[in-house]
C-alpha cells in the first residue's frame, strides 16, 4: 500500500478544557433539554391533532431523549442505531469503523470519540426519537426556533431586500468593477450571516438585528483569509468561456435557516441577475440538524414568507425566487450524506452519486462552521497548513468556504497570524467574531 501521510488527531471531548469538551459537557445537554421542553410544550397540540396516540408518542420520544441525555452525561459507549431509517446501516458501519480506530482502547463513547462523530450522532438520535414515534414522526423540534430567528431578523431582511431590489434596477449598466464590488458586498453579508446559528448559542436568540450592509467595511479586518478576488476571477473566466451549451453552475451547500438563508438566496439571485451564473443548486439537510440548519421545508417556507410579506421589496424577492425555482434555474437538493458523521474526504467513497453531482459545478460554496469542520476533518491542524492539504483529497470542483469561526480549527493562516490574535483574544476561534472566505481551486 502507498504510504499515507498521517493526519493530525481529531478534536474530541477527551481534551479537557477544549471547546469540544465544553460543548459535549454543557451545550449538547442543554440542547437536549430544550428539545424535551419543546415536546412538553406541544403536548396539547399533539392531543388535539392525534388524540391519545399523539400523547403516547410524545411520552415515548421524551423518555428516549432523557435516556440519550443520560448516556451523554455519563460518557456511556455509543450504541448502534436500532431504527430502520435508510441511513441506519451506514451509521452502524461508521460505529464499527470508530471501534477499529480505538484499537482496543475501550468502546467509542461521548467524551472519548471524535467530537464531530458524537455531535452528529446526537442529532441523528434526536431525529430517531421522533421518526420512530408516529403520529408525531414528522415533527421538527427545531422549527419554532428557526421561524423565530427569521422573524426577529425582519428588519435586516427588509434592509437587504431593499438594497438588492435597488441594485437590480440598474444591474445591466454596471461595469465589471462595479459588479465585482457588489459581489464582494453580498459575499460578506452571506459570510457574516453565518453568525446567526442556533446550535452555537444552544438555541438562544441569535438573529441579525442591525442592517447587514452598514458594518461591512469595519468588519473587513476580521476576515482572516480573504480569497474573494480568486472567486471573482473564477466566475469571470467561467462566464467568458461559457458557450450556449455549457451553463455556468454555482452550488451553495447551505447552513442555517433564518437570516443566513436569506443572505444566501440574495447572493444566488445576484449571480443569476448579473449573469455570472446560469443556474444555482442549493443543498440542504434531509433531517432537522444542528438546531438551525435548513431543511427543504425551511427553504420553501422562507421563500413563501418573503413572497407574502407585507413589504414591497421583500415580496418582490420572494416572487422572483419562486419563479427561479419554477423555471429550474434554481434547484434544491438534499442528500443523506450531509447528515452522516463522515467528513467530506470520504464523500467520493460513501456517496459517489453526490460527489459526481458536485463535480458538475463551476464553484461550490460551503456555508458555515460545521461544513468547515467536515471539509477539514475536524482535526488539530496547525494554523498554517494549506487549506488544500486539510481537504485531504476532497476536490470535486473549485470550492470556497464562507465561515465564521465557532470551533477551534482553522487552516491556511499566515505564519504568526493565529498566535498574534490568540495573545489578545483567547476566544478568537470560537466567538464567531472572525471569518474566512477560503478558496481551493481543486486538483
Ligand atoms: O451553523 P454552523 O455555522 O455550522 O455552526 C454550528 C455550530 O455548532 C458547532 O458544531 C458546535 O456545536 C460549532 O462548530 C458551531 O458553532
Ligand atoms: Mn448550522
Amino acid at each position: 500500500m502507498a504510504a499515507v501521510t498521517a493526519l493530525p488527531v481529531s478534536l474530541s471531548g477527551r481534551f479537557k478544557g477544549s471547546f469540544a469538551y465544553f460543548t459535549i459537557k454543557d451545550r449538547l445537554p442543554q440542547i437536549l433539554t430544550r428539545v424535551i421542553d419543546t415536546l412538553h410544550r406541544h403536548k396539547n397540540e399533539f392531543f388535539e391533532e392525534h388524540g391519545e396516540k399523539g400523547v403516547e408518542a410524545e411520552k415515548r420520544a421524551i423518555s428516549f431523549l432523557s435516556k440519550l441525555r443520560n448516556e451523554l452525561q455519563t460518557d456511556k459507549p455509543v450504541t448502534p442505531l436500532e431504527d430502520e431509517l435508510p441511513d441506519a446501516a451506514l451509521w452502524n458501519q461508521y460505529l464499527d469503523y470508530q471501534r477499529n480506530l480505538s484499537n482496543g482502547n475501550g468502546e467509542p463513547s461521548w467524551f472519548q470519540s471524535p467530537w464531530l462523530y458524537v455531535e452528529c450522532y446526537m442529532y441523528r438520535r434526536i431525529h430517531a426519537a421522533l421518526a420512530q414515534n408516529p403520529p408525531i414522526d414528522n415533527f421538527d423540534v427545531f422549527k419554532e426556533g428557526k421561524a423565530q430567528n427569521f422573524f426577529e431578523s425582519q428588519e435586516a431582511v427588509i434592509a437587504l431586500c431593499t438594497y438588492f431590489q435597488e441594485l437590480l434596477k440598474n444591474i445591466k449598466d454596471l461595469d465589471e468593477k462595479q459588479l465585482q464590488e457588489e459581489l464582494f458586498k453580498l459575499l460578506q453579508v452571506s459570510l457574516w450571516g453565518n453568525k446567526c446559528d442556533l446550535s452555537f448559542s444552544a438555541g438562544e436568540d441569535s438573529s441579525q438585528k442591525s442592517s447587514p450592509l452598514q458594518s461591512l467595511e469595519s468588519l473587513i479586518p476580521y476576515i482572516l483569509v480573504n480569497d474573494t478576488e480568486k472567486l471573482w476571477s473564477l466566475l469571470v473566466n467561467a462566464k467568458k468561456r461559457n458557450t450556449e451549451k455549457s451553463n455556468v453552475r454555482f452550488d451553495i451547500i447551505l447552513d442555517n435557516a433564518g437570516f443566513e438563508l436569506v443572505s444566501d438566496l440574495v447572493l444566488a439571485d445576484f449571480l443569476l441577475s448579473s449573469k455570472l451564473a446560469d443556474e444555482v443548486h442549493f443543498h440542504g439537510k434531509s433531517i432537522p440538524w444542528y438546531v438551525s440548519d435548513t431543511t427543504k421545508h425551511d427553504f420553501n417556507w422562507t421563500v413563501k414568507q418573503l413572497q407574502s410579506a407585507n413589504h414591497m421589496w421583500m415580496s418582490r424577492c420572494g416572487i422572483n425566487w419562486e419563479g427561479n425555482l419554477k423555471k429550474g434555474v434554481w434547484v434544491y437538493h438534499d442528500h443523506m450524506f450531509w447528515t452522516l458523521p463522515h467528513d467530506f474526504s470520504s464523500m467520493a467513497e460513501v456517496a459517489p452519486d453526490l460527489y459526481a453531482d458536485l463535480q458538475k459545478s463551476n464553484l461550490l460554496l460551503f456555508k458555515g462552521d460545521l461544513n468547515y469542520r467536515k471539509l477539514t476533518g475536524d482535526r488539530k491542524w496547525e494554523y498554517t497548513v494549506p487549506f488544500h492539504q486539510a481537504l485531504n483529497k476532497f476536490h470535486p470542483a473549485p470550492l470556497c468556504s464562507l465561515r465564521t469561526l465557532k470551533s477551534d480549527t482553522v487552516v491556511g493562516l499566515k505564519p504568526g497570524q493565529g498566535e498574534q490574535i490568540q495573545a489578545s483574544e483567547p476566544e478568537w476561534m470560537v466567538s464567531g467574531k472572525y471569518g474566512v472566505v477560503q478558496f481551493d481551486a481543486a486538483l
